[in-house]
């Protein structure tokens, strides 16, 4: 008798029992999709883990990571940092101009102001920033939450958490439909996973090459026409509503009046 095959040779699978295991919000997404888009779109997909507190998508460079000081955490720290390094710039600028025969007086004159600047300029840092974000990563994919959480953040420190987005959202397709003209393209927020996230990572040109296909993308283009048919003048009132239109409550009454003075004569 031949073995029983093992589960994960399996040549075929059943949709539905697939199905099931998706989020709810995932399975009503499906049910109004076109077969052909759906089967394009999971083809693509790549199946990625985040680890918590990973950033997904980011809108601003975090100051912190630019200058590599994970380990300092307080801009005071930052400053300090900034004015011994800018120091040490300096003597070994000094080094270098002495050692060519030049004059190093002003080396040793501009050291300590140009050190303290440099050190008050790594303070002020983070709150330019603020004052002037730098332009965040340009979006290349979007995402599908399979299992797990992620948390849109932001304000300082990004402690501020804008929403929490469960399995079946989908995050990340701004940047990728917008046009790149004037820094469209850019991420509009900060993304972390918030736990360990499973998600679908679908690429900006998959995305692109779907849409294009799908008969949905010709759709969507047909309703922004017939959309704007809402808006459009309405067709002239019924001759009958008119006539309610053009109804005069008080020569209505006087009608009444006359016509009940007449019975009592
Ligand atoms: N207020 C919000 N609610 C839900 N999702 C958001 C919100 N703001 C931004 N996002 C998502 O965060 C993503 C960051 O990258 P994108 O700009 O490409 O696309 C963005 C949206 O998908």
């Amino acid at each position: 008798m031949p073995p029983p095959p093992s589960p994960s040779l399996h040549t075929h699978t059943d949709e539905s029992e697939l199905l099931v295991q998706m989020p709810l919000v995932m399975r009503t997404a499906i049910a109004g999709c076109d077969n052909q888009m759906l089967v394009d779109m999971l083809l693509r997909l790549k199946s990625i883990v985040y680890l918590p507190g990973d950033f997904v998508c980011k809108k601003n460079i975090d100051f912190h990571h630019f200058l590599l000081l994970d380990c300092v955490d307080s801009y005071f720290q930052v400053s300090v940092l900034g004015c011994i390094v800018s120091h040490f710039l300096f003597v070994a600028l000094g080094f270098i101009v002495f050692h060519y025969s030049m004059s190093v007086s002003w080396v040793c004159r501009l050291s300590l102001p140009v050190s303290f600047s440099l050190g008050v300029a790594s303070l002020l840092l983070p709150s330019l920033a603020h004052i002037f974000p730098l332009q965040g990563d340009i979006g290349k994919e979007m995402y599908i939450i399979k299992a797990g959480e992620v948390q849109v953040i932001g304000g300082p420190d990004n402690k501020i958490v804008f929403v929490t987005l469960k399995a079946g959202c989908v995050f990340g397709e701004i940047s990728l439909l917008q046009s790149s003209k004037d820094g469209g393209n850019r991420r509009t927020a900060n993304v972390a996973a918030h736990g360990f996230a499973n998600l679908f990572v679908l690429d900006k040109k998959d995305l692109q090459d779907i849409l294009s296909k799908a008969p949905a993308a010709a759709a969507a283009e047909a309703n922004k026409k017939t959309g704007m048919a809402l808006f459009a003048p309405k067709p002239p009132t019924p001759k009958m509503l008119r006539a309610f239109g053009q109804f005069n409550k008080a020569a209505f009454i006087e009608k009444l009046k006359l016509a009940s003075s007449g019975d009592k004569q």
